[in-house]
């Protein structure tokens, strides 16, 4: 313990020092006598004091009799023995001092010290005993007595033998050296004792060895006082006489300490401790989810907590008190009577079931009911949530049962162990895999495995199951007979506690029918339905894969686009029929000649593409093997075919373009190959020719010119050429409408360029409508004109403008706004316009001859034309393709063929018009012939209709 933190101790200290002090300095001060002129004062004082000590030693016995408790009676019996004798000695010391009234014997000095001392000692004694921890059994009252017994002893002693016993004292000399020395032993005892407490006290801190500390160094240190008076009433024994009234307040106090105080500030402590405990028990009580109530032995509330009253919906204060029957409803109050008066008997019960809120809410609960005192305690909780969870999980279990059944019916289940392990499958499983259970049992899916799916696609199915989510996917499996099958997959993870899975179910549907289906879909919309060669698309996702493939490796590759020459012939003249047989034939040809890696693609029409891979670095060599390959191609593809007994040969016009390390987008690698086929046709067909960028500058230009074509009617850059076309006697029967196309840049653009462009891109039905009513317009105002009035205009028709629906109305309706006369208009035809649905064409042409237009067959001798079919074109005229005029004096042949196409027109009926007519002889040849008509350069070139000249005038070639 720290001295200096305990002021206790610090004033205990000073006290001690005070006394010594004073005590020391009364003992070295002469001899102050005290009550010289009335000695009987001190009688009175001295009684006074002496009183003091008999009253302190009184209380400490009742203290010790009644405060102390069975335990510390022996403790307290020691305290009642030593006070008694005493406060026995203290009462005879006062009462028989020399002066003192008489009671049974005079009183002395001596013998009043004779009782002092035996006092002191006893007192000294009684400390000792304290100090010793003494415990004397027995009743409080034996040891009274036993005290009084001693007391009574002494007080005989004292008045029998005391004359016998040494002197103590001497009239006008003070106190013997006999009870100075008794009186140094006492105080030197005290001193001790004194010594020993305050040990005890600096070791347990307990203030009632403080106190008894005090009193024994007081009552030491005021023990010397009665060593050395002269009379019993000098200043000096008066002052041992205080010391020992203080000494005894100081016993008072720590026999109050250990008997009131520490009792009550344990008490009070405890309290404050019961206090917070009941506080803290309220409060729990008020939180508590469950209703406590208590329960008198009437079974009336005593104490409710929140959660009961709640329970009830009632207040507190409406609760307290009442009989807990007329607080619940009655069904339920039956059915706990029982175990109340159960409990009231001193068993406690538990009872489950439904109970009505005094709302009628039918809830559910459980009650634990336990005796208390003489009532009963009842802890209720309210259970409703739980039971309605177990409801709804009984339900979703029966639900749960229901899905089972049904998936075992529909789907394809199997179980497996966290590793994969199949633990159940049921028979859909059974019957997809072919697999009997136990065959399956204890193995993993990989027995299924097809091997189409990469190891990457099952290390992602078990990374994401493994981490506890759902995996979906298609997954194509193998059956025992070897067979694939495709099924939906979903697989579920049941995860356990630590957050793991424990299991896998796997749910499958068969989905083998609609994946062919998909297959086949798939192979449609990549094949080319006549060939079943890979179409463009497929070609194109091929040569994005080549392109790639050649910019990682850096070998070359190459396209070659293969256009099969005068196809359209074949179309023309033998029919679609044949034309798809021989198509048919030239893509086998192709397969037959194409390496593993590469790709034979058909385009459409007569359009197909080898893609050739892997051809190596080394660009010489690789130039080397294409030409070598294209060669080859072209040689066998132009070999004859045989199509329904008919021998044909379409040679193959080639374009090739190489690809490297410049990853060219695919449309353009077939954009140049393309280019490059057209080169070939350019140079006269059946070749082999390789793509040169400055083949790109002319689609380029195609381009720009297709742009301006598209505004060039909206910029009114058209006009009308006519040529003229005589007769016999070089008279103007009619002309050939001509269009012309004055470009703002390029000047005159013949339609030789531009209206194959149009063709392919529409632009020749609005130019063709352009065309037709600007020369109705033109026969309209020459029918004003005498000398022109009787002139027809033929007019050149496209086959896109031919096969519209509403061709017939468009030229209709033209006819009519224009006001032109019909029977004026001729209309040119070629032959390959009138292959595609011929039947229509017909009807078309023969509402528009009833009309009065005339038909003119173009460019007549260069086709397949037949015989029985010419007799069923309702046409009027046919016009010798000017490819035999040029050459009708040089050739025998063509020369033939112009005199039998004349001779064929008379045959059938129709007129015959040469065209290309440039030299009088051609024109010769052509009137022997039999001819009567012509157009040609001879008579005049094509011009503005200003510039013709009159119907009857002869031209000046003639
Ligand atoms: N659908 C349409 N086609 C049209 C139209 N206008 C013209 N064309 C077709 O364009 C091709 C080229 O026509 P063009 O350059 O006008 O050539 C014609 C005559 O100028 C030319 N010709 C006539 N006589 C001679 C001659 O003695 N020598 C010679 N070198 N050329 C001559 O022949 C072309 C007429 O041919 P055709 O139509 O077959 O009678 C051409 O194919 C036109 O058909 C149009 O409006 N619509």
């Amino acid at each position: 313990m720290d001295p200096d933190g305990d002021p206790k101790w610090r004033y205990a200290v000073l006290a001690c020092l005070v006394s010594a002090a004073l005590m020391v300095v009364a003992l070295a001060l002469p001899r102050v006598p005290l009550f010289v002129a009335r000695p009987q004062d001190y009688l009175s004082v001295h009684l006074l004091l002496e009183l003091v000590a008999v009253v302190v030693s009184v209380m400490v016995i009742t203290i010790a009799w009644g405060s102390l408790g069975k335990r510390d009676l022996p403790r307290a019996n020691v305290l009642i023995f030593g006070f008694t004798l005493v406060a026995g000695t203290d009462l005879a010391h006062a009462l028989v001092y020399a002066g003192m009234p008489s009671l049974i014997v005079d009183g002395s000095i001596e013998l009043s010290i004779f009782f002092w001392l035996a006092g002191r000692s006893a007192e000294a004694l009684s400390l000792l005993l304290v100090a010793a921890g003494a415990r004397f059994a027995g009743t409080p009252v034996r040891w009274l007595t036993a005290a009084v017994l001693l007391f009574a002893g002494l007080l005989l002693t004292g008045v029998y033998a005391l004359p016998h016993l040494p002197d103590t004292y001497v009239p006008g000399l003070g106190v013997t050296s006999f009870k100075a020395r008794i009186e140094y032993v006492l105080s030197a005892a005290n001193l001790l004792l004194a010594g020993w407490f305050f040990t005890r006290y600096r070791r347990e801190s307990n203030s009632r060895f403080l106190w008894l500390g005090l009193a024994s160094f007081v009552m030491g240190v005021g023990e010397l006082a009665f060593t050395n008076y002269v009379e019993p009433s000098d200043a000096i024994s008066l002052l041992g006489h205080i010391y020992k009234v203080v000494g005894y307040s100081c016993i008072y106090r720590a026999a109050f300490i250990v008997a009131v105080h520490d009792p009550y500030a344990l008490l009070s402590r405890s309290s404050e401790r019961t206090r917070a405990k009941e506080q803290e028990l309220n409060r729990l009580m008020q939180s508590l989810p469950v209703g406590v109530v208590r329960l008198d032995k009437r079974l009336g509330v005593r104490y409710s907590n929140p959660a009961f009253d709640r329970s009830l919906l009632r207040a507190t204060s409406c609760v307290d008190g009442m009989p807990l029957e007329r607080l619940i409803d009655s069904a339920s109050y039956r059915q706990l009577l029982p175990l109340l008066q159960q409990a009231l008997n001193g068993e406690r019960g538990q009872l489950d079931g439904g109970y009505c809120t005094p709302q009628g809410e039918q809830r559910h609960g459980h009650a634990v009911v336990v005796p208390d005192g003489e009532g009963v305690m009842a802890i209720f909780t309210d259970t409703t949530v739980r039971e309605q969870s177990l409801r709804k999980l009984e339900l979703s279990m029966r639900e749960n049962s229901d899905i089972r059944l049904a998936l075992d019916a529909h789907a394809i289940v199997a179980f497996t162990d966290a590793r994969g392990v199949i633990t159940k499958v049921n028979d859909k499983f059974c019957a997809i895999s072919q697999y009997a259970r136990d065959e399956l049992i204890g193995q993993t899916h990989s027995l299924l495995n097809s091997g189409t799916h990469p190891r990457a696609f099952f290390a992602e199915l078990w990374r994401t199951i493994a981490h506890g989510e759902v995996w979906n996917g298609e997954v194509c499996n193998r059956a025992k007979d070897g067979s694939l099958y495709w099924v939906q997959t979903t697989i579920v993870p049941f995860v356990g506690d630590n957050g793991l899975p424990e299991q896998y179910i796997a749910i499958r549907a068969d989905i083998t029918k609609r994946k062919q289906a998909e297959a086949q879909a798939l192979h449609i919309a990549l094949h080319d339905e006549l060939t079943g060669l890979p179409n463009r698309r497929l070609l194109t996702e091929r040569l994005l894969q080549a392109t790639r493939k050649a910019v990682r490796s850096g070998s070359y590759g190459a396209v070659l686009m293969i256009d099969l020459d005068n196809f359209k012939e074949v179309n023309d003249t033998l029919g679609h029929a044949q034309g798809d047989a021989l198509l048919c034939q030239v893509a086998g040809r192709l397969q037959q000649m194409v390496h593993d890696v590469d790709t034979v693609a058909r385009l459409g029409g007569d359009e197909f593409v080898l893609l050739l891979e892997d051809l190596g670095c080394d660009l010489e060599q690789v130039i080397a093997r294409v030409v070598v390959r294209a060669e080859q191609l072209r040689q066998r593809l132009g070999e004859p075919c045989l199509l329904s007994n008919l021998q044909l040969s379409v040679s193959p016009s080639i374009g090739v373009t190489l690809f490297t390390l410049n990853d060219d987008q695919a449309e353009e690698l077939v954009k140049q190959a393309d280019m490059a086929m057209y080169r070939a046709k350019d140079a006269g067909r059946d070749q082999v020719c390789f793509f040169d960028p400055a083949m790109q500058t002319e689609v380029l230009e195609r381009a720009m010119l297709l742009r301006d074509l598209r505004q060039a009617l909206d910029n009114d850059e058209f006009c009308l050429f006519y040529q003229p076309v005589v007769d016999g006697q070089q008279r103007i029967l009619g002309v050939e409408a001509l269009i012309r196309w004055q470009h703002p840049q390029l000047g005159m653009v013949s339609p030789a360029t531009f209206i194959p462009l149009a063709e392919d891109c529409g632009l020749i039905l609005s130019i063709g409508q352009w065309v037709l009513k600007t020369a109705c317009l033109q026969l309209a105002s020459w029918a004003q004109d005498p000398e022109r009035a009787d002139w027809h205009i033929a007019v050149n028709v496209s086959a896109r403008q031919l096969n519209q629906d509403d061709f017939v109305d468009q030229v209709a309706a033209i006819i009519d706004s224009t006001g032109a006369c019909a029977a004026r208009l001729r209309m040119e035809l070629t032959e390959s316009m009138l292959q595609e649905n011929l039947p229509r064409t017909i009807s078309k042409m023969r509402i528009l001859r009833q009309m009065g237009i005339r038909f003119s067959l173009d460019d007549f001798g260069t086709g397949y034309s037949s015989f029985s079919y010419l007799q069923r074109l309702p046409m009027d005229q046919l016009k010798i393709d000017k490819s035999f005029i040029d050459h009708v004096l040089t050739d025998a042949n063509d020369a033939a063929i112009a005199g039998t196409i004349v001779a064929l027109g008379r045959t059938l009926g129709l007129g015959v018009v040469a065209e290309g007519v440039e030299t009088v002889e051609q024109m010769r040849f052509l009137v022997d012939s039999g001819c009567q008509v012509f157009q040609g350069y001879l008579f005049g070139r094509p011009v503005e209709a200003a510039a013709l000249g009159r119907s009857r005038q002869v031209l000046a070639a003639s």
